[in-house]
Parts: C-alpha cells; sequence; structure tokens
C-alpha cells in the first residue's frame, strides 16, 4: 500500500512482465484504462473533442492505444502525433496503425481550436532523457495555456518521475489535472513539482503481479505506517505520566518562534512544556499560561525531549546550550538555527553523530543544504536522496520540509508526506511541527512514528483548516496547535482502542 518505485525499479518490472506477455499487451492495457479514465473525465457531457498529445517513444504509444479506444468509444479524437527520429518500437508502430485506422483525426501541429473538453498528454513518459525543446516544448506551454482536464499518462511530459523536478535548466512540464501512472505509483509525483505538475494521481496496474516489483524503500506517508503509536489515555494518569517538552530558542528579537513550538507541544498532549529562552524572555505568556519559562543557560534539561532551534541564535550561549542538548541522552528535535549552527561546527556535527538517544531533523530546504555543503538547488533536485544522505550521515530521522516533505530513516526507507497545502508557507508552521514531533516523543512514542505522524497531522490540520475557509490565504501558524489537537484526538478515537504506552 503506498509504495513508491524509482523509474529503474519500473523498468525492471516491465521488462519481466513483457517476458511473459505477447508483444504490446502492457500498452494495449495502459491505453485501455487510461480511456476509461479519460471517459470517466468527460463524464456525461456531449462531445467537445479530447485532444491527444502522442510522442515519439513508447508514452506516445500509450497515447495512440487511448485515442484508438476513445474513438472506437464513440469520442471526438484529435491526434498530433510527434513522429520519432529513427524506427518506432514495435508495439508503438502497432499502435499507431491502430489509431490511424480508426475516427481519430490526425494532424501535424497543434490546432489553434477548442475548445476541448479534456487532453490526454503522452508525449513523453520515463524515458525523457534530456529538456523539452521545439515542438514538444511549444506544444506543452500551449496545453498549460488550456482551461479543460489534463490527463498525463505515466507521468506528466517534462517531469523527472524519481525526483519531481522539471527536466533540464529551463524546462517546462504540463500541469496535468490528473495522472495515471503505469505498473507503480512513482515518488516523482509526489514531492517538489511533483504534486503541482500531477494533479490527482491514479495507479494503474496492467495486470503485473505484485512479486514482479521490488520491495519498496519508499512510501507514501500514511496513517497505517504510525497506527500502532496512537494510544488512548488511562483514567489513572498525571501529567508526569505524558512527559515534559523543553524547547529550547528565542533570542532577542525572535521570542514567538519558541511559544509556537511549546504551543503546540502544549495543545498536542505533551504533559508539562517549558520554554527555555537564550536571552532573558518572558516571564509568562498572557495568551498561553500554561507554559513555563526558564533560563536556557541555567536549565535543567534532564528528562525532558528537548525542541532545539526555533528563534535560538548564533549566539554563544545558543552553541553552548545546543552541546549540552546533543551530549545529553534526551531525545532531541533539532530545528531552523540549531540546525544552522550544527552545519557550521565540525564539533557540534561529531555530537550529534555519537548521540545514542533519537534525534529528529526537521531542514526545510536551505537549511538542508547548509547541512550537506551544497545549494538548495541541489537539495531541491532529489530531495530523496538528500533527506536520506542527512539521515545517514549524523544517524538521525529527517524530516525535509516543503510541498511532499520527505522523512527518511537512519536505515534508508523513506516516506513522501501527502498531506498539508500551500498554507503552511508562512512564517511559524515549521516550529509548530518541531513542537509536534517534541510532544510525540516525550510521550513516548518512536522517534520514526513521532516524525511520521507529526508530518502527517501538521499537513492534515493544515488542510482541515482550508476546508473550513481559514486558508490557504492567510492561514497563519498560531491556528495550527488547535487543528492538530482535533486531528490527533480524532486519530485516537477511530483505532482500536489501545491503552498505555505507545507500541511499535
Ligand atoms: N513498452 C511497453 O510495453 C510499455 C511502455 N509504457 C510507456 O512507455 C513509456 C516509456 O517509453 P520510452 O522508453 O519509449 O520513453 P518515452 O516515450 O517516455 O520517451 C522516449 C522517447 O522520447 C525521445 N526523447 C527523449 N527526450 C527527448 C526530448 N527532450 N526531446 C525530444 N525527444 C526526446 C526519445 O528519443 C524516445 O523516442 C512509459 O512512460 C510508459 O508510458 C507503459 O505503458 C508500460 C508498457
Ligand atoms: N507549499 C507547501 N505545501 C505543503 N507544505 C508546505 C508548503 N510550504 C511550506 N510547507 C510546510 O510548512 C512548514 C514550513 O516550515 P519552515 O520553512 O521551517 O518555516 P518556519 O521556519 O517559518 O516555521 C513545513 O512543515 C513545510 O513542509
Ligand atoms: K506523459
Amino acid at each position: 500500500m503506498g509504495a513508491l518505485f524509482s523509474v529503474a525499479e519500473i523498468r525492471q518490472a516491465e521488462q519481466a512482465a513483457a517476458a511473459q506477455l505477447a508483444p504490446g499487451t502492457l500498452m494495449q492495457r495502459a491505453g485501455q484504462v487510461a480511456a476509461r479514465i479519460a471517459i470517466d473525465l468527460l463524464g456525461e457531457t456531449p462531445a467537445p473533442p479530447v485532444l491527444v498529445l502522442a510522442g515519439p517513444g513508447n508514452n506516445g504509444g500509450d497515447a495512440l492505444e487511448v485515442a484508438a479506444n476513445l474513438a472506437q468509444a464513440g469520442v471526438d479524437v484529435t491526434v498530433v502525433h510527434l513522429a520519432c527520429v529513427g524506427d518506432p518500437s514495435a508495439e508503438t508502430a502497432h499502435a499507431l496503425a491502430k489509431a490511424r485506422a480508426s475516427t481519430a483525426e490526425f494532424t501535424d501541429a497543434l490546432p489553434a481550436g477548442g475548445p476541448w473538453a479534456l487532453v490526454v498528454d503522452g508525449l513523453f513518459g520515463i524515458g525523457l532523457a534530456r529538456p523539452v525543446q521545439g515542438e514538444a516544448r511549444a506544444m506543452i506551454e500551449a496545453v498549460n495555456a488550456l482551461d479543460c482536464p489534463v490527463l498525463a499518462l505515466d507521468v506528466p511530459s517534462g517531469l523527472d518521475a524519481d525526483s519531481g523536478a522539471v527536466i533540464g535548466p529551463d524546462g517546462v512540464a504540463v500541469r496535468a489535472t490528473h495522472t495515471v501512472t503505469f505498473i507503480g505509483n512513482k515518488p516523482g509525483l509526489h514531492t517538489f513539482g511533483g504534486r503541482d505538475y500531477a494533479g490527482e494521481v491514479l495507479v494503474a496496474r496492467l495486470g503485473i503481479a505484485e512479486d514482479m516489483l521490488p520491495g519498496a524503500s519508499v512510501h507514501l506517508n500514511e496513517p497505517h505506517l504510525f497506527d500502532l503509536a496512537f494510544v488512548a489515555r488511562l483514567h489513572d494518569s498525571h501529567k508526569g505520566s505524558f512527559g515534559d517538552v523543553a524547547v529550547v530558542g528565542g533570542a532577542r528579537g525572535m521570542a514567538g518562534a519558541p511559544i509556537l513550538a511549546a504551543k503546540a507541544a502544549l495543545f498536542s498532549g505533551a504533559g508539562r512544556v517549558y520554554v527555555a529562552s537564550i536571552d532573558h524572555g518572558p516571564a509568562y505568556d498572557n495568551a498561553q499560561p500554561e507554559l513555563m519559562f526558564r533560563d536556557a543557560a541555567n536549565h535543567n534539561f534532564d528528562g525532558s525531549t528537548i525542541v532545539a532551534g526555533p528563534g535560538m541564535g548564533d549566539s554563544a550561549t545558543a552553541i553552548r546550550v545546543l552541546a549540552r542538548a546533543l551530549d545529553g541522552d534526551s531525545p532531541l528535535v533539532l530545528d531552523a538555527d540549531a540546525l544552522n549552527l550544527i552545519a557550521a561546527s565540525p564539533d557540534l556535527q561529531s555530537r550529534l553523530s555519537a548521540r545514542h538517544a533519537s534525534s529528529i531533523l526537521t531542514p526545510h530546504p536551505l537549511e538542508a543544504a547548509r547541512l550537506l555543503g551544497v545549494t538548495a538547488g541541489v537539495i531541491q533536485g532529489d530531495r530523496l536522496e538528500a533527506a536520506r544522505e542527512i539521515a545517514a550521515r549524523f544517524d538521525a530521522y529527517v524530516v525535509l520540509k516543503g510541498s511532499g516533505t520527505i522523512i527518511a530513516m537512519p536505515d534508508g526507507e523513506a516516506a513522501i508526506n501527502p498531506t498539508g497545502n500551500p498554507g503552511l508557507a508562512s512564517a511559524g508552521t515549521g516550529d509548530v511541527l518541531a513542537g509536534l514531533c517534541g510532544s510525540l516523543m516525550a510521550q513516548g512514542w518512536p522517534a520514526r512514528d513521532a516524525a511520521l505522524a507529526a508530518v502527517w497531522m501538521h499537513g492534515e490540520a493544515a488542510d482541515r483548516l482550508v476546508a473550513q475557509g481559514a486558508g490557504p490565504i492567510g492561514l497563519t501558524a498560531g491556528e495550527l496547535p488547535e487543528a492538530i489537537r482535533a486531528v490527533l484526538n480524532r486519530m485516537v478515537a477511530e483505532r482500536p482502542k489501545r491503552a498505555g504506552q505507545p507500541q511499535s
């Protein structure tokens, strides 16, 4: 469930399956299933024509199969086919002959006409090797200017199915409303540009047996991955049963960031929440008087889960307190300035690598870039690989934030998060996520489950707020903790009653 496969893994499965089938079977199945989806998308509306774009390779072959199937179903179809330089594959040649023999109308250039009821994008799939240029590029730009549903076959043309990056320094890709992806789901449809370019993703296995695909090391982040960690509360419990969280941060001028993290910890069930301020912090927070304020330099963190970084700054005190936190045996969440300080200090890096207790690192792409000594562009170019590299380097759980957040485990497993929306793109939402991660660990959750669940619930909370009209425009970080509380309580209530300590 939710497995994601690299292009190399899909290619292997495709070859193994094709060897056992009559030539062209997989392409015909792809054409049939995509045509059915196209007909569903057309709905009841009679008959503006469907435009099918067929590229030079086998993705184009799929598109030609779709065109033939749609024509056979009585749909008015126009096909633009970009012929390949050499000979097409035998199955593509066969699909071309079939489409030519159908009622589908072929034209050489993108017709100026329309309106189209639907565009089917079969220009390029997983075989795209370089940036799209020339005629195909002009077609993609024209399709992106249309206001109709677009069904991409396998992958939106121009998108890298492994990474979610548009191929090329100045590349273009089709912005689809729907993508039917073949054989197995692909990571690039769910992270970085993937969510914007792929739209709704449907997986068509093409009848390929599960055992033809390798065991996946990457999955969509779904509740079944962290289900066992949800526990109902016993009546016979007290605040000490649910752990202490200490948020370390709040240098001068940045006192709000740790308060947001602390509020998230409080609203997600931590028993006691402290804000340990780097500079002299407030005595208390009028809006959240449950929070206890301490001076970080003198605070004893023993027994607390530490969330270090929100608004922490780079003072000598910040470095000293961070070194102490890294050396201790408390579970630790490292965010924001804590990550920047670690990136700049080989000494702090070795303290992090040497930890025995769990650490969750929550970098955004620029913080990840600093940790690896590269640019944010390099990180975004392969988010999965970047998150895994940081996890391996520091033997830690890594949450690489952004659209399609990656959660990478030190053992190489990874997940891509499907919840959340651009309402989260505002200051402070990352502080809330860090506080939530810390709170779940303080309540006894293993770091893996805490990272997966925190990211999922944080996004789900934002999605619920948007559904209520509180975003995406103008959604504030301060609104998230209450929405997260609702998500968390619902998750616990909906699951089989399991009281006591979380299990994994
Ligand atoms: N062979 C089969 O039986 C099956 C093929 N399938 C489809 O086949 C696709 C993969 O097919 P291919 O390997 O032929 O690859 P694609 O069709 O994705 O693209 C490769 C073709 O595009 C050309 N090309 C690559 N980059 C280009 C660029 N920037 N500008 C212009 N031309 C460029 C190549 O020379 C080649 O002709 C999958 O994505 C899937 O849609 C699936 O239906 C599964 C079954
Ligand atoms: N476009 C988006 N879609 C989904 N999630 C997003 C988007 N933009 C930001 N987020 C999420 O919002 C949070 C932002 O965190 P961060 O960049 O650290 O901000 P800050 O430091 O201001 O709190 C992360 O959880 C990130 O994954
Ligand atoms: K495509």
